[in-house]
């Protein structure tokens, strides 16, 4: 009875080791000769036989929290890669906050099991914890709880798992743990990267009110860059990508830079300027900068003279005393940080006619991005951001008002902050569109009227002159008795 009950056990423990499903197989043929009748011999050998046909192609890997002292890596990457993969239909989650981060993060729990598919092959998970005997000279052998997971797969995608699979998981653990981060701006102070705070402004691509097509347009040429470490490596090119935004103030420009950041998950670098004193202390700030990240120079016509490249070599000749913009286009082309990869650079500008056309060559800048007055498309964005509303009666007709009217996005938030009230909001944005309205009509006629006003001043200059020229030549100075003596007479001719 004893030998009987302890071959089962041992049956039952080979049968939980799928490494070894070989020599179970054995042993269950065995125990099945020895204490099965006859009669059920032939069955339960068909039986056994056929699990084990499938338990031999199914492998179990072991991936532990920790190897003796060290944490494991793959562990950590798979707690982080699992937890994109939780479904509605689990029983059992856990979730936890930490003091410093604003989120709720919700892992599943001991025993739960989660399927993946990758490449075709399926890959069936589970987080177990088991006790374990530690031995510590100071307080001798104390029990610990590991955690550990259990991968069990097919035999036939060990080598797809172990080549593919892992990589993809460490992968996508890295996107993961980045997307956690908390985001930097930081700002240099002379010539050094001096201070960082949390980047926490909330733009992003779904909040900014501008035209859809060109917000689409950008979202794709950030997506396209990201991905393209090996095509630029092909092209010879360093891996950077330059955005110029132009337009009025208040119409997003900073906006749209947080929420490219936002997007990448990359920290931004705000350049100032003013704070260097030579070509070389920039460079020392783009090799310092990391992989990654955005360098910003905002407002690059008020930060250096960029209108006159030829001014610049004149002075050659003087020391290397201030930023040039041979400087800035160095660091466009990215000359000083070959070393550098994945950084975006953005200039921004209220006025792009006020900038070198060197800086504006095609190729420099990959991307000139205009930030209008708001039109139809961005107010739908503000509307939705403030108000949570995507329609509303009186939609049409500021509709038409902002065909007409040029009106910052800037100014239309601030209205649309002014009450919680979504009617009492939009009357007060149709109240300033009228008063814009009226504002740029009155701007016109009176820009009509010194139209005609200097035309007037023009002729009656024009004819004071006339005037003088009929004096000086006829010595008669009253013009209506000029008009009077020439009479009919061919005037070009007479002079
Ligand atoms: N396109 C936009 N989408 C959403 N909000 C906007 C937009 N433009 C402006 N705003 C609102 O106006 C504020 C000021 O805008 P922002 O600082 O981005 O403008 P800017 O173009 O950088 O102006 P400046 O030229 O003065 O630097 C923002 O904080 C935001 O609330
Ligand atoms: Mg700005």
């Amino acid at each position: 009875m004893e030998s009987r009950s302890k071959a089962m056990e041992t049956t039952k423990n080979y049968l939980t080791t799928a490494a070894s499903v070989a020599a179970s197989a054995m042993l269950a043929r065995t125990v099945i000769n020895e204490f099965l009748p006859s009669e059920l011999r032939s069955l339960a050998s068909m039986g056994i036989h056929k699990l084990f046909g499938r338990l031999s192609a199914e492998q179990t890997i072991i991936i532990r929290q920790t190897e003796g002292l060290n944490s494991n890596e793959l562990y950590d990457a798979a707690s982080s890669y699992l937890r994109t993969k939780i479904s509605p239909t689990m029983k059992r989650l856990r979730a936890s906050k930490s003091e410093d981060k604003n989120k709720v993060v919700i892992t599943f729990d001991v025993d739960e099991e989660i399927i993946d598919i990758f490449q075709g092959a399926e890959y069936k998970w589970k987080l177990t914890s088991q006790e374990e005997t530690q031995s510590n000279s100071r307080y001798g052998e104390t029990s610990i709880q590991v955690r550990l997971f259990e991968l069990k797969f097919h035999s036939k995608y060990k080598d797809v798992m172990l080549n593919n699979y892992f990589s993809h998981i460490l992968e996508r653990s890295k996107e993961i743990k980045a997307a956690d981060r908390q985001l930097k701006i930081t700002m240099n102070q002379y010539d050094e990267w001096h201070y960082s705070i949390e980047l926490n402004h909330p733009a992003t691509f779904g909040t900014l009110a501008m035209d859809a097509e060109l917000k689409r347009t950008i979202m794709e040429d950030l997506a396209r860059f990201v991905k393209r470490k090996e095509y630029y490596k092909r092209i010879g090119k360093a891996w950077k990508r330059g955005y110029l935004l132009f337009g009025p103030p208040g119409t997003g420009k900073s906006s749209l830079i947080a929420a490219m950041a936002n997007y990448l998950r990359f920290d931004i670098y705000d350049l100032d300027l003013k704070e260097l004193c030579s070509n070389t202390e920039l460079k020392t700030l783009l090799v310092g900068m990391p992989n990654k990240s955005m360098l910003v120079i905002e407002d690059i016509d008020c930060s250096i003279d960029l209108r006159n490249r030829d001014e610049e070599k004149e002075t050659k000749s003087k020391p290397e005393d201030e930023v040039t913009l041979s400087g800035i286009l160095n660091c466009v082309d990215g000359l000083w940080s070959t070393s550098g990869e994945e950084r975006i650079i953005v200039f921004t500008t209220n006025y792009k006619d006020r900038l070198d056309p060197a800086l504006l060559r095609p190729g420099r800048m990959d991307m000139h991005i205009h930030m209008g007055h708001c039109g139809p498309d961005g107010f739908r964005v503000l509307a939705s951001n403030y108000h949570c509303i995507d329609d509303h009666p009186r939609f049409e007709e500021i509709d038409e008002l902002l065909k007409e009217v040029e009106v910052t996005p800037a100014e239309v938030s601030e209205e649309l902050l002014r009450s919680d009230d979504v009617d009492i909001a939009l009357r007060g944005l149709i109240q300033l569109l009228h008063k814009k309205r009226k504002e740029s009509q009155e701007e016109k006629r009176r820009a009509e009227d010194s139209q005609d006003n200097k035309q007037r001043d023009g002729d009656s200059k024009q004819i004071e002159e006339e005037k003088q020229h009929v004096e000086s030549e006829t010595g008669v100075s009253d013009y209506e008795s000029i008009e009077e003596i020439i009479g009919d007479q061919d005037w070009s001719r007479d002079v």
